[in-house]
């Protein structure tokens, strides 16, 4: 304890009452040439020190000090003492409110106007609110990150007025950069070469036919996952590389079906980490859903067949299995994936009914290759497309929509349980065209 090194810290750092002067303050007001500059200077450091009274309420309360500091604190007048020790020189991190701060405070900022003279300070920005916002602006803001660096590289090119070879060949060079594809690339380039070309042409021009492109690309492939109430279970089995986000989107797919009123049986695949098999028990728990699980190391197929065989004698509608990440060229756990698609249809020859491939859009153009070879191993028949929150390469999917023409059911924007919505083709496209 620093209590009896530190007589009155307590004090001095709430404001309490009037104390004698310390050593330290002491020495600055003998050492310092301009009294009045330093009292203003540590009236300011207290100003700055003070905290406002702990409450009943104040959480702080509920961990209190040991008995010695209570009684200084109680002796005080404070009803309620303070939640934990006070630091000592050595465990405070804050430079102000370290002993010796006074010093430094006065040694490196002599011109600091009195507290009374201070510029008044800005407002604290107002606190967002939690969920103001539309499923629109979150895709807004969540692809900002890629339409920002597709159109600031477009306001780049486009400084000239009228539309060149060279600005026509720029512009293509971005979009490719910005991963939408070799297609994509030309079409758009030769769109804007038939109506433009040797013309007036603006950036909202570009955008427009981005937007629109795009539009036309992934149109075809915004498809809706339909739960076909015959196949009972419907049985989803989520595939993908590590952390493109599988058992999130368990969560977040899990939360949707409930809200449809759907029953659902979840099937920890993942046997090879406790720590997946956990998270998929979590997001079983805030879904009220059963979470199927087996010891780590155990075979993953027997645990998808014990699922679809309860899904079956229980009557649920929905079996979503978990699997394992894998990376697509290890074969060997590629060969396992079969494995459990071959097991379950031990069960139910049409299951799996989905094969879902989670893809983490921060990947860029490894996610072509992924889509590949898990298309071709684990028969995938749709995609979800996760973390377009924190990418600057969104652009990914409308390259992938192109070479696969693989349906993308969802897209993530975070990790929320709410941050998971079906994709729109319109909505993507002027998100990430920088359109309102
Ligand atoms: N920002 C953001 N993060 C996401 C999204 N989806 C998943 N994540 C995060 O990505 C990380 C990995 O997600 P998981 O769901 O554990 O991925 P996984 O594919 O199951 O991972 P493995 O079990 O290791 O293969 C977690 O921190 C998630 O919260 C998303 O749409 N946006």
């Amino acid at each position: 304890m620093t209590q009896d090194k530190k007589p009155g810290f307590w004090g001095r750092l709430f404001g309490e009452k009037p104390q004698p002067k310390s050593d330290t303050e002491e020495a600055i007001e003998r050492a310092t040439e301009e009294p009045r500059g330093e009292e203003e200077a540590l009236a300011a450091l207290r100003e700055e020190r003070e905290a406002p009274e702990p409450s009943a309420e104040s959480e702080d309360s509920r961990d209190a000090a040991p008995p010695e500091m209570q009684a200084e604190w109680l002796e005080r007048g404070h009803p309620n003492p303070p939640a934990h020790e006070p630091p000592t020189p050595d465990d405070v991190t804050d430079p102000l409110e370290r002993p010796d701060a006074i010093e430094d405070k006065i040694a490196s900022d002599p011109e600091e106007p009195a507290a009374s003279e201070r510029e008044p300070a800005p407002a604290a920005p107002l606190a967002e609110p939690a969920e103001p916002r539309n499923w629109l602006q979150r895709l807004g803001a969540g692809l900002k990150r890629s339409s920002d660096n597709l159109t600031s590289s477009i306001g780049a090119i486009f400084t000239k007025r009228k539309l060149d070879e060279a600005t026509l060949q720029d512009l293509e060079d971005t979009l490719i950069t910005a991963d939408l594809g070799i297609d994509t690339a030309m079409t758009i380039t030769e769109k804007l070469r038939a109506d433009k070309f040797d013309k007036d042409v603006s950036t909202e021009d570009v955008r427009a036919v981005l937007a629109a492109e795009v539009e036309a690309a992934l149109g075809p492939v915004a498809v809706p996952l339909t739960i076909d109430s015959t196949s009972k279970p419907f049985v989803i089995l989520m595939v993908g590389v590590n952390g493109s986000g599988k058992t999130t989107t368990i969560g977040k797919l899990t939360a949707k079906l409930r809200a449809e009123g759907k029953s659902v049986l979840l099937a920890a695949g993942d046997t090879f980490r406790a720590a997946a098999v956990e998270q998929l028990q979590v997001w079983g728990q805030r879904n009220d859903v059963e979470v199927m699980t087996r010891p780590t190391g155990a075979d993953a197929s027997g645990l998808a067949f014990d699922a679809v065989a309860k899904a079956q004698d229980t009557g649920t509608d929905v079996v979503i299995i978990d699997t394992a990440g894998r990376l697509q060229n290890r074969s060997e756990l590629m060969d396992e994936l079969e494995k459990i698609i071959r097991v379950i249809k031990k069960r139910d020859p049409d299951a799996p009914h989905a094969t879902l491939l989670t893809l983490d859009a921060t990947t860029g153009q490894n996610a072509l290759n992924q889509v590949e070879i898990f298309g071709q191993k684990a028969g995938v028949t749709g995609l979800v497309m996760t973390k377009l929150d924190g990418t600057a390469r969104g652009g990914i999917l409308v390259a992938i929509a192109r070479k696969f023409g693989l349906p993308i059911h969802f897209i993530g924007v975070g990790e929320a349980i709410g941050d998971l919505e079906p994709f729109r083709a319109s909505d993507f496209a002027r998100a990430i065209a920088g359109k309102e």
